[in-house]
């Protein structure tokens, strides 16, 4: 992994987005899925199943059956007819998810693999091949891949349900969103930067709708710098990194958007801790991070890691 190469990766993103929404306009990559999906199993790990979390939430809230299972995990839902398995791995050589596929070849359910790799093993197991389109990662961490494949589960949405957004607008919106807080970055990044950087490592908090926001985001802590961090889902945080504020010096990155933010907050001023938001304005945060487009919720969802993103990258150097 390289540091340098990390930033450029994340400098990419805007053109990356910009080529993802080109081939989306062209054609729909979910086109060769049998029209008779009953239920949908994503497998993956780290940051593919962060991803497929959230794409998993959204497709049961539209009245689909569906699933994100660790690749990891013994066993799951039996290999029947009308199930979609869609393994998810960046680079397509992830041992789990490779194991948790093979227990699908040539069973009844349909194997659509989304990678980035369309010559990796994980692609020759599927029966259709997803590409990520998200250029090379020299850096040796999954950043655009991560944002490519949450849209192409939003694209994936679009075709099971019928319904949702124009995928390739929503991208264009948020190559904006991405390029503004690449462009304003001496502006923002070093208040964040002091802020964040205390003791006792750096926490993130997310509604569940955009849980992925928080995983990914300690993820980038943990896999560049090295730092202590850790998710939570903004309601749970009551109930779970509430007890760290007392005798941390507890310093967390708000992806603002739950009904229970302010829940949090009252605890956040009692204890005074620290807390950067990001996306929305929130009562007595000790920063707040905007850009363009950060009202729309999907252009937040496909957008807001790059915060955490670029503050590691900071400390990685
Ligand atoms: O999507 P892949 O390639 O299976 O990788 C899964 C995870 O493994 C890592 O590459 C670390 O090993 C993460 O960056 C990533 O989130």
């Amino acid at each position: 992994m390289n540091s340098e190469l990390y930033l450029s990766d994340l400098e990419a993103k805007p053109e990356s987005l910009a080529a993802l929404a080109g081939v989306l306009r062209a054609e729909d990559p979910f086109a060769g899925l049998p029209r008779d999906v009953r239920r949908v199993l994503f497998l993956g790990m780290g940051s593919s199943r962060y991803a497929a979390g959230v794409a998993a939430l959204r497709l049961r809230a539209a009245g689909v059956d569906a699933h994100a299972e660790y690749a990891s995990a013994a066993a799951s839902f039996p290999p029947a007819a009308g199930t979609l398995v869609i393994p998810i791995s960046a680079t397509g050589t992830s041992r789990e998810t490779l194991d948790a596929t093979a227990r699908y070849t040539g069973g009844a359910a349909i194997l659509a693999a989304l990678t980035n790799r369309p010559g990796s093993p994980l692609a020759q197991a599927a029966d259709l091949v997803v590409p990520m389109h998200a250029g090379e990662e020299r850096g040796g961490v999954a950043c655009r891949t991560f944002q490519h494949t949450l849209a192409l589960l939003l694209a994936l949405e679009a075709r099971l349900t019928g319904r949702g957004r124009d995928v390739p607008a929503l991208l264009d919106k948020t190559a904006q969103a991405t390029a503004d807080l690449l462009d304003r970055r001496d502006e923002w990044l070093p208040p964040a930067i002091e802020l964040l950087d205390g003791p006792h490592g750096v926490y993130t908090i997310a509604p569940a709708e955009r849980l992925s926001s928080a995983e990914q985001s300690a993820l980038m802590f943990r896999e560049g710098p090295r730092r202590p961090a850790d998710a939570c889902e903004s309601g749970d945080w009551s109930h779970v990194d509430v007890y760290l504020t007392k005798t941390l010096d507890y310093r967390a990155l708000l992806f603002p958007g739950s009904r229970y933010d302010d829940q949090a907050m009252d605890w956040v001023r009692e204890r005074g801790s620290t807390v950067v938001a990001v996306g929305a304005a929130v009562k007595d945060a000790s920063a707040v991070i905007r850009y363009a487009h950060d009202d729309d919720p999907d252009v937040a969802l496909l957008t807001e890691t790059l915060v955490a993103e670029l503050v590691a990258a900071t400390w990685w150097d």
